[in-house]
């Protein structure tokens, strides 16, 4: 039964839903297939409650660490990387380290996806301070809380070739579409992507990182990829745990660089045969690799993007 008259909803702050409102409320989204559209951006309806939870309940702490990305810009890796980087003290022992035996998404789990969307007020009191979380969504959505607290942010982005071809392929193995590799591009030149506009959430961050340089660092793929350990250095450094020389000198840099590498982690048998959340893990691994969209898109479906984020990024210091 519905408990929402549209008129109403129309005016009704998402705020103001009570949890047996959510249903009508997201029910009355403009939607295409398994997307809803929400302040601009389009989301998996499946996870649409999880955002609003997370809107409406979660209270940032100045000491936590926010790891947002869009999807398939290699969040899996800078989960490892995150993980691995703050709790180094705890796990000397590589051959008995947590990446081991658990998919990254387990040790650093999605605020919106996991726990706001399994439940409207999750218990968040005993993860450890500092806490550390990641999300899908762009920086405009943030709670209040997250965008008036000290907490950091780190982002990453990749190639949005790369991120197009890399979302087609996981979203034809899970079976969250029904659409062509054509008719997919085409939306995702349109925004019409998983917590796209991919452009928007981009820049959603980049723009607030110019005026928030402590509190927000935007990383890329395919610099990440290059230089592994000078970024491991950065992002240490950013997170205020920077690596000592000893610990540099003992090669605990490389060591967690390869650790979180595409070639060690998608060999381990968690991340070949283990599922999270019903998800199997193997599905989060493909090639790792830059410039793959070569593969996969035709030289017109090249320039149609080119000619897109060169008009999106223009003036703002933003390259692929
Ligand atoms: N360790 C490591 N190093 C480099 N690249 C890696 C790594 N782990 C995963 N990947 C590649 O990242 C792509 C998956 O993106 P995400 O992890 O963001 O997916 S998700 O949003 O969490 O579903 C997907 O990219 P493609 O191979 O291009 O499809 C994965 O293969």
């Amino acid at each position: 039964m519905s408990t929402l008259d549209p008129s109403f909803s129309q005016h009704l702050q998402e705020d103001e839903l009570t949890p047996d409102q959510y249903g009508d409320f997201i029910s009355s989204l403009p939607t295409t297939g398994f997307l809803s559209q929400y302040r601009g951006f389009w989301f998996p309806t499946k996870f649409m409650q999880g955002v609003l939870s997370l809107r409406k309940h979660f209270q940032a702490h100045d000491t936590d660490i926010l790891m947002m990305t869009p999807p398939k810009v290699g969040t899996t890796w800078l989960k490892a990387i995150l993980f691995a980087i703050l709790n180094r003290k705890h796990h000397l022992d590589l051959q008995k380290h947590p990446l081991l035996t658990n998919n990254p998404h387990i040790l650093v789990p999605y605020l919106d996806l996991h726990l706001y969307n399994k439940k409207e007020v999750p218990d968040l009191t005993t993860y450890p301070s500092p806490r550390l979380f990641s999300a899908h969504l762009p920086y405009t959505l943030l709670p209040t809380s997250v965008k008036n607290s000290k907490c950091k942010i780190v982002y990453l982005y990749r190639n949005p070739k790369d991120t197009f071809v890399s979302l087609w392929h996981f979203l034809e193995k899970i079976g969250m579409t029904t659409d062509s590799f054509e008719e997919t591009f085409d939306k995702f030149c349109q925004g019409v992507s998983n917590f796209g506009p991919y452009w928007d959430h981009v820049l959603s961050y980049w723009n607030e990182s110019l005026e928030k340089s402590q509190r927000i660092l935007c990383l890329r793929y395919e610099e990440l990829k290059e230089q592994p350990t000078t970024h491991l250095k950065r992002i240490a450094e950013f997170l205020g745990c920077p690596f000592s020389s000893e610990e540099e000198t003992k090669g605990m840099i490389n060591d967690i660089s390869r650790l979180c590498s595409f070639d060690y982690l998608s060999k381990l048998e968690v991340n070949k045969s283990g599922t999270t959340h019903n998800m199997k893990n193997e599905s989060l691994f493909r090639r790792g690799e830059v410039g793959d969209w070569v593969n996969y898109l035709t030289p017109q479906m090249s320039e149609k993007l080119d000619n897109i984020f060169k008009e999106k990024f223009h003036g703002t210091g933003l390259k692929f």
